[in-house]
């Protein structure tokens, strides 16, 4: 495996028109890893893990995931984009949304790709919902749905972008236990603000401000993540300017 990383990002800057939202990043993620993205609001977490699943393509630089550009391993990779609320009038089915994570493959295989989007909600406890609209479930339920998206298709690394932020404080435990159980097969990336629940999950913190700094387990000391969770991100600055995170 080139570089030896699950994710690795060299030289990466990135920008919207004039706004430079990363600057000369680099940092890698080991295969099997479990990593929270944190930093401010506007800080680039979103872009980079956009960066990390090929839908943005840096200025400058390159990024890899497992050895390759994101668009030769997209069957490797699994996506849940920030916040999926849906038209409540568009009637899609559970199974459906689910089916979409195989798109290119149901075209051939129909019955063998349903059999798989059934075991994969199956293992999610959502078999009994899957005729249901999607937009008939609840935020949990609805993140749920987009994970097991995510996931049909055996991705090797799975990417999610802010999972717990319409959902309320139950299922967040719920959603983690699930993670953790899948970072035994797979390496995952989650963006998160929410450092109390993930302090206890993750096995590194990738600090995301126009530049990345990434802290190994070893690292994580009470006082950082204190720093992190309750905003005066400057406690853990590496000699970058740091904005503070807006009250949550
Ligand atoms: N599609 C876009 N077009 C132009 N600017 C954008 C776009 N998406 C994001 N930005 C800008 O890029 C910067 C980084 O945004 P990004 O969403 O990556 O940050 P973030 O760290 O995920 O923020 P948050 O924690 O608020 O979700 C911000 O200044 C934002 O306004």
């Amino acid at each position: 495996m080139a570089d030896n990383g699950a994710v690795v990002f060299k030289d990466v800057s990135f920008a919207y028109g004039n706004n430079l939202v990363l600057d000369n990043v680099e940092f890698s993620i080991p295969e099997g890893d479990f990593v929270a993205l944190m930093g401010p609001n506007g800080g680039g977490k979103t872009t980079l893990l956009k960066l990390c699943v090929g839908l943005l393509r840096p200025q400058r630089g390159t990024v890899q995931v497992f050895g390759k550009d994101p668009a030769e391993v997209r069957s490797m990779i699994g996506y849940v984009p920030q916040e999926t609320n849906p038209n409540a009038h568009f009637p899609v089915r559970v199974i459906d949304v689910v089916m979409m994570g195989l798109l290119p493959d149901r075209i051939r295989h129909g019955k063998a790709q349903k059999k798989k989007v059934q075991k994969i909600l199956d293992r999610m406890g959502l078999l009994d919902l899957e005729n249901r609209k999607i937009s008939e479930l609840s935020g949990g339920q609805r993140q749920k749905v987009m994970i097991a998206r995510a996931l049909v298709s055996d991705p090797k690394i799975l990417f999610l972008d802010e999972p717990t932020a319409s959902v309320d404080r139950a299922f967040h435990t719920e959603l983690y236990e699930m993670l953790r159980e899948l970072n035994s097969r797979i390496t995952i990336v989650v963006v998160s603000h929410d450092m109390s629940v993930l302090s206890s999950y993750v096995k590194s913190v990738a600090c995301v401000n126009r530049r990345v700094v990434y802290h190994s387990r070893a690292e994580i000391t009470p006082g950082m993540i204190d720093a992190l969770y309750h905003c005066p991100v400057e406690l853990v600055a590496h000699g970058i300017p740091h904005r503070v995170l807006r009250e949550h």
